[in-house]
């Protein structure tokens, strides 16, 4: 099957913008137009020229500007909107107005209450009068999805006739299942005498969801443009979303038979571009460019993209502009994922020692939704630093209030296995921690730092606890990592104790050799 080229023409600055909330000024729609000919777009519809003067001042301003892709223009079916059209794109390097009417029985009636031959005669004087000023002239039959076939034949044979270039077959009110639509693009291919002297093109909106799947299947029985907006934006529920469309044609060329123009390395950033501009934010799990469309979390699929990355992913993340593939580390991780994190975070762990970290993991993950790097860092520290120690804290209460003396009860475990339990009242929770640990130990030290920060972002962010000491003229320097800053610091003091009772037994054993 040979790579047939499917046109795209973007709709973002036109029905993308008719998205609630989605308004741009004339400047940021010149921008995204910039990002739109960068992205390799066939045709930009810049706007609707009568809707305003400022719609009409950028339609100018773009079709003044921007080289490469089509500059299109849309008006209704009347004198006025069409001249304001064609005065809008004159500039561009290839000017296009596009014409609409709508065909269905239900805004034939309660909408324009026009007959059918009206409908025919009012198309057919709009598209010659577009062709009088514009060579490239585009027409829609609009809510064409809910067209009785013949009528919408007939139509499209007469616009065909007066001129127009481009058919585009909406399905305005995403009302179609796949088939469907295929149906009608498929009647009008057998059924219109002179179908082939126009491009047939779709619209489709995405009310039951369904705007992608009805492109393709359009295209499949032979539409060759498709008009979509990037992120999908668009009235109501939004268009054929751009990205989705494009990564369809390309990574299913091989069933679809079909190819774009589109530079795809773009598209991560243009989407980002118009979710910045319009202030409409793409969903997590947006295909080709939500935040998670490129990244893994489960351990079973991280072991497999480690492995071999077509066993979970169809499509390169650099092909459309994201760095990479983002192996996300959560309760779903495996150790497979873990341990390349943290080699790639310069550390060498023996397997003994990863299990360890992994289970620390595996328990910080039920505390926090996410894990950064910073936090993987952490555990390992903490791992290293608890290698060799005399105690282990193995119970911590701490109560503190307005209506309280703080106090905090302790129990800790010496390397032999026996157990000490004791309370202490203090300042404050941390002061209680501090007392009753250095009376377990009976290390005497001086505070001469305490610090809290946090490792890492979020409300649920790990709390880094760095404590400084002083015995018998020595510093001692410890920090500990929690969820919860109380423990965080009862850990902390407890590695700097340690450390103190360490370096103890080392001056004895040095001593009695
Ligand atoms: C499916 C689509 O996306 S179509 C594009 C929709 N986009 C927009 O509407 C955004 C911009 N629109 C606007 O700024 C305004 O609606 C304007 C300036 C175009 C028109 O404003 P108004 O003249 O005040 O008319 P209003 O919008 O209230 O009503 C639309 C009129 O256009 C008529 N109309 C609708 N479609 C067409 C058409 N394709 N050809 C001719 N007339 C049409 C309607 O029947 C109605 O006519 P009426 O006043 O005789 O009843
Ligand atoms: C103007 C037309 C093409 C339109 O936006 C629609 O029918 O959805
Ligand atoms: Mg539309």
């Amino acid at each position: 099957m040979s790579d047939e080229n499917v046109i795209i023409f973007d709709t973002t600055l036109r029905d993308g913008e008719q998205s609630p909330g989605a308004s741009m000024n004339t400047a940021e729609k010149l921008e995204v137009a910039h990002a739109l000919a960068d992205l390799n777009v066939d045709v930009i519809e810049a706007g609707f020229p009568i809707a305003s003067p400022g719609d009409y001042e950028a339609v100018k301003l773009i079709a003044d500007e921007i080289k490469g892709p089509s500059i299109c223009g849309l008006a209704r079916c009347n004198d006025k909107d069409i001249d304001r059209a064609l005065d809008a794109v004159k500039g561009a390097e290839r000017p296009r107005v596009h014409v609409f009417l709508a065909t269905s029985a239900i805004h034939r009636e309660f909408k324009l209450r026009m007959a059918k031959e009206e409908i025919i005669r009012r198309a057919v004087e709009g598209v010659k009068r577009a062709r009088n000023g514009c060579d490239d002239v585009e027409f829609s039959p609009e809510d064409a999805g809910r067209t009785e076939h013949e009528f919408l034949g007939q139509v499209v044979e007469a616009a065909i006739e007066a001129g127009a270039r481009t058919i585009n077959i909406p399905d305005t009110v995403g009302y179609n299942t796949p088939d469907e639509f295929a149906e009608i693009i498929r009647y009008l291919k057998g059924n219109v005498p002179n179908i082939d002297q126009a491009i047939l093109s779709v619209h489709c909106h995405n009310d039951l969801g369904l705007a992608v799947a009805n492109s393709l299947a359009a295209v499949q029985q032979g539409a060759r443009q498709v008009e979509c907006t990037i992120n999908g934006i668009g009235e109501r529920a939004g268009n054929a979303s751009l990205e989705e469309l494009v990564m369809a044609l390309t990574t299913r060329g091989d069933r679809l038979g079909t190819k774009t123009n589109i530079k795809t390395k773009r598209l991560y950033p243009t989407s980002r571009l118009v979710s910045n501009i319009t202030g409409m934010h793409v969903q997590r799990n947006k295909a080709i460019v939500g935040r998670n469309a490129f990244a893994h979390e489960s351990g079973i699929h991280q072991d497999g993209m480690l492995k071999e990355r077509t066993t979970y992913e169809i499509m390169r993340p650099e092909d459309v502009g994201i760095s990479q593939t983002e192996l996300v580390l959560g309760k779903h991780s495996g150790r497979h994922a873990l341990r390349k994190r943290i080699e790639e975070l310069g550390y060498h762990l023996a397997e003994a020692q990863l299990d360890k970290i992994f289970s620390d993991f595996k328990v910080l993950c039920d505390k926090k939704k996410e894990i950064f790097d910073a936090d993987v860092e952490a555990l390992i520290e903490q791992r290293i630093q608890s290698g060799q120690r005399a105690w282990d804290l193995t119970s911590l209460h701490t109560s503190a209030g307005t209506a309280c003396i703080p106090s905090a009860t302790i129990t800790l475990r010496r390397a032999d296995g026996q157990e000490t339990k004791l309370a202490e009242f203090g300042d404050g929770p941390v002061d209680a921690i501090f007392k009753t640990l250095e009376k377990i130990t009976g290390i005497r030290v001086k505070l001469i730092d305490y610090s809290v920060r946090s490792v890492s972002v979020g409300k649920d962010a790990q709390g880094e606890v760095y404590v400084e000491v002083k015995h018998e003229g020595r510093v001692y320097r410890s920090r500990a990592v929690s969820t919860d800053i109380v423990e965080a610091s009862a850990f902390a003091y407890m590695n700097a104790l340690n450390k103190i009772a360490l370096a103890k037994e080392q001056a004895l054993v040095a001593t009695e050799a």
